[in-house]
């Protein structure tokens, strides 16, 4: 660093190369939204843009990013299952990531194009997506809106091809790509580049890509909400950053107001009741679960591991890890231990929604 630096400049290099935050994005994403919401803003923040759920694990195990952003589950789709695989971890590529905050977000979809050359301005709802032949979106985005879709786009003989991209501001991409219109330089037929492609993606993405709004508010539900997971490398040791100690969450997502935990864990498929053996200790020990979910586990074909959310923490000082209730937590992961063939602590953090 120059010597001319001010120490207030050296100190806010340091913390810009502290404090990257990996999402899955292209810019405009529900995660980069989520991001934002959570009170990683880009004053204080460098936000990294990744294409790939996985990548956004792979940036904080390798200690380049101190957080990420991944999508965990939706209330109308259910889970994310590249999150779950990430935090499955089968390959043992991401062992020390952890989840350490959640982050929720109102989810409106939005159907996004080219308006149609003959419809005039203003064409949105109501015939102004006839001229639609594809539509790209995330597979999250393409399960919430599964209806509208199938009622607008898929019926009356009339089959718009579903194309899954990476992210819905990817999709919002790859039709403001397709951007000539019909019959222009000899193309014929609704191919991409005739300006027949549209994405399923937020407001946000529509007018950072330069799309018309062919449709709004899409979903099948109203009260369409996805939930967020911050990840972290815990015995975080902020390789590249400061070497200045953890990096701290935004004040928004700490705080005091109960917790929740994760855990994954399996269990010999040999023996029955050995999973209801399990789910017993947290019965027994009145810790109210909020998710329960399985993947494949790779062991031998349908095995599986089975990760389970509870309400309790016994890792957070001055809440509840040295009282009766962090004991009771800790008490629980240790009878699941003993009862699973192996078992994991995968994060706590603040229930945003007590
Ligand atoms: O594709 C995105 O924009 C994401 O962030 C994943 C997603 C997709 C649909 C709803 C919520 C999150």
């Amino acid at each position: 660093m120059a010597s001319s630096s001010s120490s207030t400049e050296q100190q806010s290099d340091r913390r810009t190369a502290a404090a990257a935050v990996a999402f899955l994005g292209p810019i405009t994403s529900y995660t980069h939204q989520a991001t934002r919401n959570g009170g990683f803003d880009e004053q204080n923040w460098a936000l990294i843009p990744v294409t790939n759920i996985i990548d956004v694990f792979g940036e904080v195990q390798s200690g380049r990013a101190c957080f990420g952003v991944v999508p965990f589950e939706n209330s109308t789709h259910g889970t994310v299952t590249q999150c779950l695989s990430g935090l499955a971890d089968r390959s043992s590529r991401y062992p020390d990531v952890s989840v350490c905050a959640e982050i929720y977000l109102d989810v409106h979809h939005y159907l996004l194009g080219h308006k149609a050359s003959n419809s005039g301005s203003g064409a949105d709802e109501g015939g102004g997506f006839g001229h639609v032949k594809r539509i790209y979106s995330h597979p999250q985005a393409f399960g919430q809106t599964v209806n509208w879709v199938a009622e607008n786009l898929r019926s009356g003989g009339r089959a718009v091809e579903c194309i899954e991209v990476s992210s819905t501001s990817r999709a919002a991409e790859l039709a403001a790509l397709d951007n000539r219109r019909s019959g222009e330089d000899g193309e014929e037929g609704g191919g991409p580049g005739s300006s027949s492609s549209a994405a399923i993606a937020s407001q946000m993405a529509g007018e950072h890509f330069g799309l018309d709004v062919l449709a709004r508010n899409i979903e099948d539900r109203a009260d369409n909400v996805t939930r967020f997971f911050v990840l972290e490398r815990h015995n975080n040791k902020n390789e590249g950053g400061d070497g200045n100690g953890k990096a701290q969450l935004p004040e928004k997502l700490a705080g005091r107001k109960g917790h929740k935990t994760l855990v994954s864990f399996t269990v010999s498929h040999r023996k029955p009741g050995a999973l209801a053996d399990v789910l017993d200790v947290f019965r027994r020990r009145q810790l109210n679960l909020t998710s329960i979910n399985s993947l494949p586990s790779l062991v031998e074909p349908f095995n599986y591991l089975f990760f389970v959310e509870f309400e309790g923490s016994s890792r957070h000082e001055g809440g509840e890890k040295d009282d009766a209730a962090g004991k009771n937590v800790e008490g629980a992961m240790q009878e699941v231990a003993k009862l699973a063939e192996r078992s994991r602590w995968l994060g706590s953090w603040v229930n945003q929604r007590s």
